[in-house]
């Protein structure tokens, strides 16, 4: 019965809105999964997905992973005496370790003084595939929370530049706390954006720190100073205006060489806008789309559902409209992203989904309209030897939780030619 399942749904496009329904016709038994506790719909948008629910059974013994930030090496015996387990480091993805599934990292001195941060090793592969390198011009095009942003923003360390955007403001006053904790925000700039249609290129830095001097003496109206998170009335106001006037991306936050002290929004906006023909020159160098997803590879997520009850995973997961716009969204980001990106830069698409439908099918169909962009192949992979999987296209990879004991996640890389 799950084979004529599978075959049937083959036949319709993914999310298309009769997909699941068509499944759940043919589908009467799934022997495979008697033992895990997921809800019927949800089992057969997996067997629909090709994946196999066996992945949610180490959902709970999943080891935990946390990044150590350079330099602090030292700190680990002090941290295994304080959780009272061994920090096993990586030995392909530096500066990361795994505990227990059940250490409990947020009470560590660590912790609290920023020296360790929590995040999947699979998102730390992420963000390495993007080959940070000094002076670099960072955009993070889906940037909230913030643990792969914080490690960007960490490894670009006193040089280039990192743009943060988020279409959820309260999630990215989340990613805003994260950098203020580990002290990482002085070359990052949050925006409150829609990435589908963001256009700011990077600031020009060197330009924004000659118009400082220049106008230092001066008081000038809506200049921007050093940020604070205490904001007067008058600024308050404005930005509500230039939010309502055209929808302006909002700025969430600024480090003191983010390129965009010195400057009033208003010239932020019209000296960085995009404009096309400058983006092969003036764009970002790097570009992160760690696309909207259905999370379904990452196990913690769709594990939380057992708490928030799966009625709300039904609701907001395997909804059929959401499903048929998710991929079309995911175009649209990697689209957006890339049109950022400057000639010879590279991009990295990835999302917590182990779909073909919001993986291999989306950047299938965004090489097809852009024969300037190339899969390139993630050199630290074969390197280092991560423990992934090949994807369906060349060079792409995927992280399974069963063989990689990481979250699951897939990564493909991507050159711009001109
Ligand atoms: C997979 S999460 C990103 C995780 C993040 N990169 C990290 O490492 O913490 C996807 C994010 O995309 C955001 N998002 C959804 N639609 C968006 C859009 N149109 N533009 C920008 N961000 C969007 C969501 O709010 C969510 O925070």
């Amino acid at each position: 019965m799950g084979e004529i399942a599978v075959e049937s749904c083959r036949l319709l496009p993914a999310y298309h809105p009769h997909y699941c329904q068509e499944v759940q016709k043919n589908s009467t038994a799934h022997p495979q999964r008697s033992s895990l506790p997921l809800p019927k719909p949800f089992l057969d948008y997996l067997e629909c997905s090709g994946i196999s629910p066996s992945i949610y059974s180490i959902a709970q013994t999943l080891p935990r992973y946390i990044r150590v930030k350079p330099g602090f090496e030292d700190k680990i015996p002090s941290l295994e005496i304080e959780l009272g387990c061994k920090l096993s480091p990586l030995s392909w993805l530096q500066g990361f370790y795994s505990l227990p599934h059940d250490a409990h990292i947020a009470s560590s001195e660590a912790y609290r003084a920023g020296k360790i941060y929590g995040i999947d090793a699979a998102s730390g592969a992420a963000v390495c595939a993007l080959g940070v390198l000094e002076g670099d011009h960072v955009l993070d095009l889906c940037a909230a929370p913030g643990a792969k942003l914080c490690m960007v923003a960490d490894q670009l360390g006193n040089s280039g530049t990192l743009t943060g955007v988020d279409i959820a403001r309260h999630r990215l006053a989340a990613c805003r706390t994260m950098l203020l904790k580990y002290g990482l925000g002085k070359y990052c700039r949050l925006f409150v954006a829609d990435g589908t249609s963001f256009t700011l290129l990077p600031s020009q830095q060197g330009l924004v720190s000659i118009e400082v001097e220049s106008t230092s003496n001066k008081v000038v109206d809506g200049v921007l100073k050093e940020w604070t998170s205490r904001r007067t009335r008058k600024e308050k106001k404005r930005d509500a205006r230039l939010q309502r006037e055209g929808g302006k991306p909002e700025l969430l936050f600024y480090g003191s060489s983010s390129g965009v002290v010195g400057l009033t929004k208003e010239q932020i906006f019209e000296n960085c806008c995009m404009i096309e023909r400058n983006c092969s020159e003036n764009g970002y160098d790097k570009v992160l789309v760690d696309a909207e997803c259905t999370h379904d590879g990452s196990l913690k997520h769709i594990w939380k559902y057992e708490q928030w009850g799966w009625e709300t995973f039904e609701r907001r997961v395997l909804d059929h409209e959401r499903l048929a716009s998710i991929t079309s969204l995911q175009l649209q980001l990697l689209t957006n992203g890339f049109r950022l990106l400057k000639a010879g830069g590279t991009l990295v698409y990835s999302t917590c989904s182990l779909t073909n439908a919001q993986n291999e099918e989306v950047v299938g169909k965004f090489l097809s309209g852009h024969p300037n962009a190339e899969l390139v192949e993630i050199e630290e992979c074969k390197k280092s030897d991560w423990p992934c999987e090949n994807g369906k296209l060349p060079h792409t990879v995927r992280f399974n939780p069963l063989s990689s004991s990481t979250s699951g996640l897939f990564l493909a890389k991507m050159k711009k030619w001109h």
